[in-house]
């Protein structure tokens, strides 16, 4: 059988997400002001800053959630700004939460089936009169489903209920469910908070081989800075809304704006 790492060579060519001067308020506060960068294609951009700098703002905004008062936000060519989440997830920007958003119940393999939802093309009455053309589609959805598992390393728990698993794997099925969207982009909100050192360390070797073997491009948000400096091949810092600093991880660390940024409010 072929593994994940040989079946998902990216359908489209890699795009570059380019995210210019976006400006969000929130009733007279300026949550961001003017932020530009570019995430590479194909590379973790990780974006970082001091509590209330506006990273949970600017991951708003790139899934959609947010509407941004000013600037805008290009897959390649295709125009995101201002669209609707499930438009921005349709054109290849996938993303997982804070908190995990699993059915509790569901298993891991149904839990990674609701990633494919989009990309299912058997309608509601092929499926229910079991066409054989909606049958080898549903084999083939579960084909990819068990390479993800496999990638994320929980083909042995896909029958197991997602919720009865340990925190650190229920969030790589929420991670696998993003990949089964078959994203160019995917969006990771603070993807280790709450794990042990062991899950921390397994969750960054799932992130970097979504990137070295599936060639997919990872915006990452995190407070952990072990994971950033380890992963990130660039990083945007933000301060009170504002970009401060870019670039490679020891250049950002090394940059006396955010030495001064992350002295000036300590965790
Ligand atoms: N929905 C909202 N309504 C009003 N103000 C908001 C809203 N969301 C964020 N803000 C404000 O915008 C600023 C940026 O917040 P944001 O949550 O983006 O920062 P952050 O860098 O993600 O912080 P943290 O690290 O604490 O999660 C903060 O001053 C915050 O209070």
């Amino acid at each position: 059988m072929r593994t994940a790492r040989e079946a998902a060579p990216l359908a489209t060519a890699p795009a570059a997400l380019a995210v210019r001067d976006i400006t969000v308020r929130f009733a007279g506060l300026t949550a961001l002001d003017g932020v530009s960068f570019t995430v590479e294609a194909g590379s973790v951009h990780a974006v970082i800053g001091p509590n209330g700098a506006g990273k949970s703002t600017c991951f708003n905004v790139l899934s959609g959630v947010y509407r941004a008062a000013a600037g805008s936000v290009r897959l390649g060519t295709a125009e995101l700004t201002g669209l609707a989440p499930h438009r921005i997830a349709a054109l290849g920007v996938a993303r997982t939460f804070q908190n995990l958003a699993l059915p509790p119940h569901a298993t891991v393999a149904d839990s990674l089936l609701l990633g494919r939802h989009r990309l299912t093309r058997a309608g509601f009455l092929a499926s229910g009169l079991r066409l054989p053309s909606a049958a080898r589609e549903a084999r083939r959805h579960l084909e990819r489903v068990r390479e993800i598992a496999e990638f994320i390393g929980l083909e042995k728990e896909l029958e197991r209920p997602a919720g009865a698993l340990p925190y650190g794997q229920q969030k790589l099925v929420e991670l696998g469910r993003a990949l089964c969207m078959e994203p160019q982009v995917l969006l990771l909100d603070e993807p280790v908070a709450g794990m042990t050192a062991d899950e921390r360390q397994r969750t960054a070797a799932v992130v970097a081989g979504v990137r070295d073997s599936l060639g997919i491009s990872i915006v990452l948000v995190e407070h952990d800075m072990g994971v950033v400096m380890r992963l990130a091949d660039a990083v945007t810092v933000l301060d009170f809304g504002r970009r401060i600093a870019g670039g490679t991880p020891a250049e950002v660390q090394n940059d006396p704006a955010v030495v001064q940024a992350y002295l000036g409010a300590p965790e």
